[in-house]
């Protein structure tokens, strides 16, 4: 996750409310999002002097309570370290001051110099004791930013992981994970500015110490001189974030674009297609976009530097005039001015670090509670834990007037479609129940719905009786085994991707074999380079790359390997060959007479004709039930049967068009009719 600065990608230029040509053309509308918001509910935006140093030991206690689950032995050498380091500039001031008074004073000078000799070995050793302790917290902070990275990071994963699907998909909790995936980051480098603050806070109080026991009045001086640097560093922070908060998907969208140029599945249709120059003008439109925001940040940024720098010179102006002062009205002796002097130059060097690193810590911080945000979102949005066992041999699942929307998703009257309507329908257990439906018609939505993925808006989906929304949904998950249209390939071996379907055990080599015979992928398997070692994933050492049928058997492998009580088979041969198709239709038959539920969703009709039961859905609703011959036979006209018969006189058209030699004979086998249809 890159920061507006750092973007390579994204935009129109800032504050064009309808978005760049690329922006409506690719994404429909304008990407920047409007902050607005993040005023009321952030009150962290509201930077000021006040709000950080407020702020300040919360950051610092919530950056130690990371670094303290990454690893204490690592902090204690780190904060030992930084106070060691600030006590030694201390006593080193202190020392310093001798070694003026001493070479200042009245006497012959072998006297002056033998009288300072032994501050002069104070300084010698706090100067080595202090760059000690400094190279100690050096070590010492590399072994901790990586791992309170890598704790941060999995904090927030591990919340993400257990959230409802419908968090996943929606916008605002991704623009959430963006910036939180930066806090990641941004925690890491937490460490490095609360180990400077420390440092910078101990060197600061032994100079300011010194300081006001040489004269009261210089103190607020040396504040006076630090104060223009420290607005310019809040001001500039904060126009960052907020560009950073406007700019968020914008940049992750340029960053899409980027990626789709490298991935390995687009690349074809890249090439054939010629998308490449297109998207690619594209992305550069959106950089140069960004470039734009970039420019205005770097422009702020230096106007702000540069009035802050006047100030400071007028500042420092008025802290030596008063210096003068007090010499000439002789309130201050000529050694001590020297030791002010260095005070004043040690104490302003040491509170503008305090004060950049304090800045740097609460922008980061800012990162870092966006990441607290997305934990505590994703908490209130977690898939509950407990609740009522599920049956052990369930025999009815029944939908009562389910009725579902999607969030968010509303059409341009801004009322809602429901992607299911009151459907009522019954899954009994122990047999094969087909959906079919054409294209949109809520087939995938009440499969995810049944497998608790989704909750009903309305009505209820009961297991012999039991709402499904009291279940234990660990257990309720626990039940189903699914290969959807869109199954994961994942980049893991061949074994990985059938053994990812039950990851709570130890991986079973035997069991991954019959699932493979089973789902008929073994002789795949066996023609890969390496076999099950084979990593399916072109791009990596090694990496292969099978074919959508080949990828096809490996998810129907997977999902037996699960070895759930319902099997959910979303189109399971729409990319199988004609052979496999009938192989996979006989397995699934072979499942149901062995006692397991499978819930079927497929297009080709003929497919489902040995199911028990056949519910066809039409734009959400459900419109018949009942068996195959029931759906085709009896009603004299009928959905199911339109769509039978629609599929039937394609596939006689096609053989009468087929050539005479290769026309099959008249009383072809009913198998094959049905496969074809
Ligand atoms: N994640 C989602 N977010 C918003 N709307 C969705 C989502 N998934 C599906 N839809 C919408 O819900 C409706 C039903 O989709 P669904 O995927 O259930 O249909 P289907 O019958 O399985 O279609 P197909 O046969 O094409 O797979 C469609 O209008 C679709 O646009």
């Amino acid at each position: 996750m890159s920061r507006p600065a750092e973007n390579t990608s994204t935009t129109v230029g800032a504050g064009t409310e309808e978005g760049s040509p690329s922006e409506r053309l690719l994404f429909g509308g304008p990407l920047l999002h409007d902050t607005g918001w993040n005023k009321h509910e952030r009150a962290y935006l509201e930077m000021s002097l006040w709000a950080m140093a407020s702020s300040l030991p919360r950051l610092v206690a919530s950056t130690v309570r990371l670094a303290w689950r990454a690893d204490r032995r690592a902090l204690w050498a780190v904060g030992c370290a930084e106070v060691l380091h600030g006590v030694t500039q201390a006593i080193g001031l202190v020392a310093v001051n001798e070694v003026l008074g001493a070479v200042l004073a009245t006497g012959p000078i072998a006297d002056r110099l033998h009288a300072a000799v032994p501050a002069l070995i104070w300084v010698a050793v706090t100067s080595l004791v202090g760059a000690l302790a400094m190279s100690a917290s050096t070590a010492g902070t590399g072994r901790l930013e990586p791992k309170v990275e890598r704790v941060a990071t999995e904090m927030y994963l591990e919340r993400v992981i257990r959230v409802e699907l419908e968090a996943i998909e929606d916008e605002d909790f991704h623009r959430l994970l963006d910036s939180a995936q930066y806090g990641a980051a941004g925690a890491r480098r937490m460490i490095r500015y609360c180990t400077a603050v420390v440092g910078a806070l101990v060197s600061f109080a032994a100079a300011a110490g010194v300081l006001t026991v040489l004269h009261p009045a210089l103190l607020p001086l040396l504040l006076l001189m630090t104060l223009p640097r420290s607005w310019a560093a809040l001001r500039n922070s904060r126009t960052r974030y907020e560009s950073f908060q406007r700019w968020a998907q914008h940049a992750r969208a340029g960053r899409l674009l980027s990626q789709t140029l490298i991935r390995t599945d687009p690349a074809p249709e890249i090439r054939v297609h010629d998308v490449g120059p297109f998207l690619l003008g594209h992305f550069r439109s959106m950089s140069e976009s960004s470039e734009g925001e970039q420019t205005r940040l770097a422009r702020s940024a230096a106007k702000t530097r540069l009035i802050a720098s006047a100030l400071t010179g007028i500042a420092t102006l008025v802290t030596y005039l008063a210096l003068g002062g007090l010499l000439l009205t002789g309130v201050m002796a000529l050694s001590v001015a020297g030791t002010a002097v260095l005070a004043t130059r040690s104490g302003a060097a040491s509170l503008t670090t305090l004060i950049l690193q304090v800045n740097s810590l609460y922008e980061e911080a800012c990162y870092v509670m966006d990441l607290e945000r997305l934990c505590v979102e994703a908490h209130k949005r977690a898939i509950p834990v407990g609740g009522l066992p599920v049956p052990d041999q369930p025999r009815l699942i029944r939908f009562e007037d389910v009725t579902f929307t999607y969030p968010g998703d509303s059409g341009d009257s801004g009322t809602r479609r429901p992607a299911l309507s009151g459907v009522t329908l019954d899954i009994p257990m122990g047999k094969i129940v087909a959906l079919v439906g054409e294209n949109g018609s809520g087939k995938t939505t009440l499969v995810k719905l049944l497998a608790g993925l989704y909750q009903p808006g309305e009505g209820a989906i009961r297991w012999d009786g039991q709402d499904a929304g009291a279940l234990d949904r660990a257990d309720l998950f626990s039940r189903f085994a699914m290969v959807s249209q869109d199954f994961h390939r994942w980049p893991l071996t061949a074994r990985m991707n059938i053994a990812i379907g039950r990851t709570d055990g130890p991986l079973e080599e035997e069991r991954v074999e019959a699932a493979a015979r089973y789902a008929g992928a073994r002789k795949v398997v066996e023609e890969m380079p390496r076999g099950w070692d084979t990593l399916l994933s072109r791009g990596y050492k090694g990496g292969h790359q099978i074919s959508g049928g080949q990828w096809q058997k490996l998810g129907l492998a997977r999902a037996h390997y699960r070895d759930a009580q319902i099997l959910i088979v979303d189109e399971p041969t729409s990319a199988l060959d004609a052979r496999a198709e009938l192989e996979v239709f006989e397995q699934i038959r072979q499942l149901a007479q062995a006692g397991q539920t499978v819930l079927l969703i497929t297009h080709r009709l003929a497919s489902v004709r040995d199911a028990d039961l056949i519910h066809v859905l039409e734009k959400g609703r459900l419109r018949e039930s009942g068996t195959f011959e029931e759906l085709t036979d009896n009603p004299p006209v009928g959905i199911f049967r339109d769509l039978y018969e629609m599929q039937r006189r394609q596939f006689v058209d096609e053989q009468a068009a087929a050539l005479p030699g290769q026309r099959k004979p008249a009383d072809a086998d009913a198998t094959e009719t049905s496969r074809e249809l």
